[in-house]
């Protein structure tokens, strides 16, 4: 795995500094810094405690933890979440709890969402009146088979 020096300010000195679980993974762990109740539906926008500095050309997302989502149906609204590099605000979580009948609580220390760090690119426009041919072509939305399990999805979806 390449590395990149990201510079870490803790604004809660009582939780960790975010780390990896392992050393191959992707994202580092994010924690919350308060206990969140989440009613059935609901929405939280959680503080982690951290801000950070990227390099230029670097973002960070901020992505849904499997277990959490499997375990709870707690999900991020807005996944991935995108940090951009001259962002020096607290990094937060917007926390949905997609269950229909069960409460969601988590206590501060949690952690509720992992951060991968990226390269990104900025794409240079050029406007053109036709685009060049393609193998797909303007073909998309399941343009390349149905979903067997349903046979009266809505029309257009
Ligand atoms: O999950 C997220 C997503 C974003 N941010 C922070 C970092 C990011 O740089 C900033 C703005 O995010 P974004 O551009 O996605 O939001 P916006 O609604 O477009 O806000 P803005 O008008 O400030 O760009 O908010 C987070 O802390 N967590
Ligand atoms: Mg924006």
């Amino acid at each position: 795995m390449s590395k990149v020096d990201v510079l870490i300010k803790r604004l809660d000195e009582g939780l960790p500094v975010p780390s990896y679980a392992h050393p191959g993974d992707a994202g580092a762990d994010l924690r919350t810094a308060v206990d969140v109740e989440l009613p059935p539906g609901e929405r939280a926008v959680v503080p982690t405690g951290v801000a950070i500095a990227l390099p230029d050309g670097y973002a960070a997302f901020v992505h849904p933890r499997s277990g959490l989502g499997a375990k709870l149906g707690v999900t991020i609204v807005n996944a991935p979440g995108t940090v951009d590099a001259g962002y020096r605000g607290e990094i937060k979580v917007t926390l949905l709890n997609t269950d229909l009948r069960d409460t969601v609580r988590l206590r501060r220390g949690d952690r509720v969402a992992q951060l991968v760090v990226q390269r990104v690119e900025h794409a240079v426009f050029h406007e053109v009146t036709e685009l060049p041919g393609s193998a797909r072509g303007a073909d998309g939305f399941g343009s390349t088979g149905g979903f067997r399990g349903n046979e009266h999805s809505r029309e257009g979806a």
